[in-house]
């Protein structure tokens, strides 16, 4: 059983988080996936949606074995309970694959880490992005 760990904010889903955790999942045979919590996303806009509502949501997709909403303070802390043979980095994370394997190493957490890759929108047709159907819900509703 090669378990592997997918992670992110999954605010507002769309096909591109779809795209994201079938690829995790194809790496292995068990996926597992840490939902950020709100007050962890400081790199970008706080979500939308609560936290509990975005591990629901997650945690209903095909692809997906778990769902859970990550530590507060500690991110090796899920790391270590599931135990993941790999984590699978999104294609456009801001995390780095090595320092994130060095990290793991000097933990004595033995885990490959890769990177997944993108969906491609067709621009007219597509929105892959969360920040995106925020832009357009506030163009067309506000
Ligand atoms: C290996 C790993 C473990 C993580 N564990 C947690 C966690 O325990 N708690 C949490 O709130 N976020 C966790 N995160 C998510 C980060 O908080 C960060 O917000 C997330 O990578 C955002 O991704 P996004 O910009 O793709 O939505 C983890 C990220 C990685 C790469
Ligand atoms: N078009 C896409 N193709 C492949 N993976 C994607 C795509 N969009 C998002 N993902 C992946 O889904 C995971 C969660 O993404 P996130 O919650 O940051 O959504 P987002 O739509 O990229 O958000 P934002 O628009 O706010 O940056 C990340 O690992 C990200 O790389």
């Amino acid at each position: 059983m090669r378990r592997v760990v997918a992670q992110g904010t999954f605010d507002l889903l769309h096909p591109g988080h779809l795209h994201y955790l079938e690829d995790a999942k194809s790496r292995g045979d068990c996926l597992d996936v840490i939902v950020a919590r709100s007050e962890n996303v400081t790199h970008k806009p706080a979500p939308v949606v609560p936290d509990r509502q975005r591990r629901e949501m997650v945690a209903a997709l095909d692809p997906v074995d778990g769902a859970r909403l990550g530590h507060v303070t500690d991110f090796l802390v899920p790391i270590r309970e599931i135990d993941p043979d790999v984590i699978v980095l999104g294609h456009d994370q801001h995390h780095d694959e090595e320092t994130l394997a060095g990290l793991l190493a000097e933990e004595g957490i033995d885990c490959e880490v890769v990177r997944a890759s993108a969906r491609d929108a067709d621009p007219d047709a597509e929105l892959l992005s969360t920040g995106r159907i925020i832009d357009r819900v506030c163009e067309h509703r506000c």
